[in-house]
């Protein structure tokens, strides 16, 4: 099974420190999930596993071995951010074939969502786009998979479906994933962080949450 790892990341911005106490591990045949409140630092973490942004320092490890080289492959991760990254004026049909991925997948799971296949990306609802989006990186074939809000601007029955994808995918891969509907994430995981004050810590007791005050039950 593949394994990743980070640790020991450093990074300030306008010297304010953002990540400084951080150790988060993502399995395969596993969904690691990163909660926080706003600005704790969740997206920048994920950016920096992804490599799209270099920190003052970081291990990141893969199956124990440290990774020194900037940028994982695009084998090894992919990454939804939180911006829509499909160019606005390409067809959704198009956008399955520059994946390679059968949009008729794409169908069979959205069939509501069939006309659009001719549509260009930037006439797409938010929620149309963000559905899409996650549904290639998640059929991608990379080990590891950074999910950076997946389930905003969607639909619950649409976000059902997804959830039921996740965990297909998972089978293969490991899955991070943060959002703020934290109901769907403490379901989803197998493993949960907490981000706050620049720390990471692993709650394994939901009351913990509650403790360092990001939910109140
Ligand atoms: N490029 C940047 N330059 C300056 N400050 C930044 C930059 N990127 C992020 N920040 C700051 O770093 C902090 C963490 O941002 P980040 O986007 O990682 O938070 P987040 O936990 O993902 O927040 P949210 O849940 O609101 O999306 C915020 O205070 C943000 O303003």
């Amino acid at each position: 099974m593949d394994f990743l790892e980070i640790d020991s990341v450093e990074i300030s911005f306008k010297n304010k420190p953002i990540l400084n106490g951080i150790y988060l591990k993502a399995e395969q045949g596993t969904v690691t999930g990163i909660l926080g409140n706003n600005g704790c630092g969740k997206s920048t973490l994920l950016r920096i596993i992804f490599g799209e942004l270099q920190p003052s320092f970081k291990s990141l490890r893969i199956n124990g071995k440290r990774f020194s080289k900037p940028f994982l492959t695009s084998n090894e991760v992919k990454y939804l951010p939180q911006f829509h990254f499909i160019p606005k004026s390409m067809t959704v049909q198009n956008a399955f074939y520059h994946s390679n991925i059968d949009i008729n997948n794409f169908y069979t799971l959205f069939p509501e969502l069939i006309n659009l296949k001719n549509q260009k990306f930037k006439l797409l609802s938010g929620g149309e786009k963000r559905i899409i989006e996650t549904f290639l990186i998640l059929k991608s074939n990379a080990k590891f998979i950074l999910l950076d809000e997946p389930f905003s601007h969607i639909a619950p029955v649409y976000i059902n479906r997804i959830i039921n994808l996740i965990h297909k995918e998972k089978q293969h891969k490991a899955i991070i994933v943060t959002d703020h509907m934290h109901k769907y994430i403490i379901d989803i995981t197998d493993t949960l962080y907490l981000l706050k004050d620049g720390w990471s810590k692993e709650i394994k007791n939901l009351s913990d949450l509650e403790l360092y005050r990001y939910l109140n039950f």
